[in-house]
């Protein structure tokens, strides 16, 4: 456990920062929102017309060869600094820069955008590692097909789920995104490009290794090589979520029908959200084709003008009572984008009022990436000192003790509770019971009253939030057998940093 110490303000620049903060939604509503539409605008056309020309999987050969002689020409200049991506800090979905990318030599794979092809006898698609989840979600819907796991904001990239991490509450079935990838395309540090899937039943020596090099690269923040290409699973959907949700009392309550919902195999998304300690609501989702069979109605969260969805949630639960609706799925997967979770209510305090969703909600959410370019230094202390953004992925039976210690520490509501399956297979995040386990993520994201303590409990912390572990408290979170083994076979030490030396506090600013 480490302390944050507040920075000593006097009262002046106490002011500042609060002027800043309260009106910030000023520069937001005139700037920023008519710059992500035309932002997102730009992707949709650009997208629509590769899609239209079929250009990608051609161009994505051209994409590989120029990251390759980059990497060659790293390799015979003499290695003077390690390697990462050039993907521009404040695009990235954390609220930290990497400062780590100023003193490297940055290989571009920005242009890595395109989904590549969908093979529906394979059930597989293959993308590019900067394709978002927006784009996916996109394309494949209308042709009857979804990713098992859709993380919920729209500008996630692949890439940055499968270096990091990914979860989503479909995750009670299929784990983490991780798992649902069936192979990755590699560009290593010596500038070869190299297959790393599973094998059932490894023969060869080269088999095994790219089975080996296939269970490394999730967690490993790209020091293991540069992905250009990944094949995901893909499944066959219907239309909407036929969503139920269930109130809850008391945590002990919470715990028990997050368990009995995430261990139902006919769910297809279970997910919790905590409003206090005691008060909650477990939302269990199936697929379905729409109210058929007079059990609800259809709910279209995702329209410009509806409430935030967890307000509405919250609202739900203080009926007590269950209720039923249908969601059209593709609103369900970003139900969270429109509010950022609970983070918009800070940056435009009345983004949730119905005055304001009529008639500017079309142009909502800003895109996090803009807020977090245009985030003034005065602001960021403030966020620093107030600003919780933690995910620990504990076993779903230490929910209670967990939830237990961010209320004492930082008592930060909503918390969302994500279930998610976790097999026992080797990688860097690693349980060894020989099982599956069911475990949860527990997300807490928002501003604290109280004197900011980073806690970490036992679990695995997601590395896109704020670290403040020793290097040794972080190898003994994070299994390191496959890891270094393969950063030694394909001289990665001397190529990109050690995956620590990319997410410590030391590294982000
Ligand atoms: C000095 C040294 C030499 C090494 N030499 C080799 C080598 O020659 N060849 C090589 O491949 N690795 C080699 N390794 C890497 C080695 O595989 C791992 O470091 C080590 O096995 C990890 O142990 P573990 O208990 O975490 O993984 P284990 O559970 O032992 O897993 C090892 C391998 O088994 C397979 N496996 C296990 N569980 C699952 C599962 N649930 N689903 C699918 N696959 C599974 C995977 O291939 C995995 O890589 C070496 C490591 C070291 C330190
Ligand atoms: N629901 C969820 O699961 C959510 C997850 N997140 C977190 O956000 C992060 C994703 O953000 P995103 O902006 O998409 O990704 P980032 O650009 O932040 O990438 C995350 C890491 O992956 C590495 N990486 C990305 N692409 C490649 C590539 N092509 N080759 C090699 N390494 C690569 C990056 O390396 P480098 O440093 O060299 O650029 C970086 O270390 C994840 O880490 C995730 O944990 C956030 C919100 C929700
Ligand atoms: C569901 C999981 C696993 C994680 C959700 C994380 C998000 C809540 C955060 C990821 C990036 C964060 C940023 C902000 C808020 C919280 C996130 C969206 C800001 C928008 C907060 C305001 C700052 O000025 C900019 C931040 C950018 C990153």
């Amino acid at each position: 456990m480490s302390a944050k110490e507040p920075s000593a303000l006097n009262a002046f620049e106490r002011q500042v920062e609060w002027i800043m903060f309260r009106f910030r939604w000023i520069f937001v509503i005139l700037f920023l929102l008519p710059a992500s539409l035309i932002f997102d605008s730009y992707h949709f056309v650009r997208n629509y017309f590769i899609y239209k020309l079929q250009s990608a999987p051609r161009a994505h050969g051209r994409k590989v060869a120029r990251i390759k002689r980059q990497v060659r020409e790293w390799n015979e200049s003499g290695k003077k600094t390690k390697m990462c991506t050039a993907r521009s800090g404040w695009s990235t979905m954390s609220f930290r820069f990497p400062l780590y990318k100023k003193n490297m030599t940055q290989i571009n794979t920005d242009q890595l955008v395109d989904i590549l092809e969908i093979d529906e006898k394979a059930l597989t698609v293959r993308v590019e590692p900067m394709v978002t989840m927006g784009q996916i979600t996109r394309f494949l819907l209308p042709l009857g097909y979804t990713l098992p796991i859709v993380p919920e904001l729209d500008d996630l990239t692949v890439g940055g789920m499968i270096n990091g991490c990914g979860v989503e509450a479909s995750g009670r079935k299929y784990g983490m995104f991780q798992h649902i990838c069936v192979a990755y395309e590699l560009v290593m540090a010596d500038g070869s490009l190299v297959t790393a899937k599973k094998f059932k039943n490894p023969s060869t020596q080269e088999e095994t290794d790219m089975h080996t090099l296939f269970f490394g690269i999730p967690w490993s923040h790209g020091t293991l090589g540069f992905l250009v290409s990944a094949t995901l699973r893909i499944i066959p959907c219907r239309p909407f979520v036929k969503l139920t949700y269930y109130p809850t009392k008391t945590l002990e309550e919470m715990e028990a029908t997050l368990r009995e919902e995430a261990e139902n195999r006919e769910n297809e998304f279970v997910e919790g959200l905590l409003f206090s300690k005691d008060r909650g609501v477990v939302m269990r989702g199936r697929f379905s084709d729409g109210p058929i069979d007079n059990t609800g109605k259809i709910n279209s969260i995702g329209r410009w003008y509806k409430k935030w969805f967890y307000t509405h949630v919250e609202d739900l639960t203080k009926t007590g009572k269950v209720h039923t609706e249908f969601i059209p799925l593709r609103e369900y997967y970003h139900r969270h984008s429109k509010s950022i979770f609970w983070e918009l209510k800070e940056i435009v305090p009345f983004g949730n009022n119905v005055v304001f969703r009529w008639l500017l909600g079309w142009m909502c959410p800003p895109k996090i990436s803009l807020l977090k370019l245009t985030t003034p230094p005065t602001l960021r202390k403030l966020y620093d000192r107030k600003h919780v953004l933690q995910d620990m992925l504990v076993p779903l039976d230490r929910l209670n003790e967990t939830i237990n210690v961010f209320h004492k520490e930082v008592e930060v509501y909503p918390i969302w509770l994500c279930p998610f399956n976790q097999p026992s297979c080797p990688g860097m995040v690693r349980q060894r019971s020989g099982k599956s386990i069911m475990y949860v993520d527990v997300g807490v994201y928002g501003i604290t009253e109280k004197k900011k303590i980073m806690t970490h409990t036992k679990g695995f912390q997601m590395m896109y939030a704020d670290t403040y572990m020793t290097r040794s408290e972080f190898w003994e979170m994070f299994d390191s057998s496959i890891y270094d083994w393969l950063r030694t076979k394909y001289q990665c030490t001397q190529a990109f940093p050690d995956v620590y030396d990319k997410v410590c506090k030391a590294a982000r600013y």
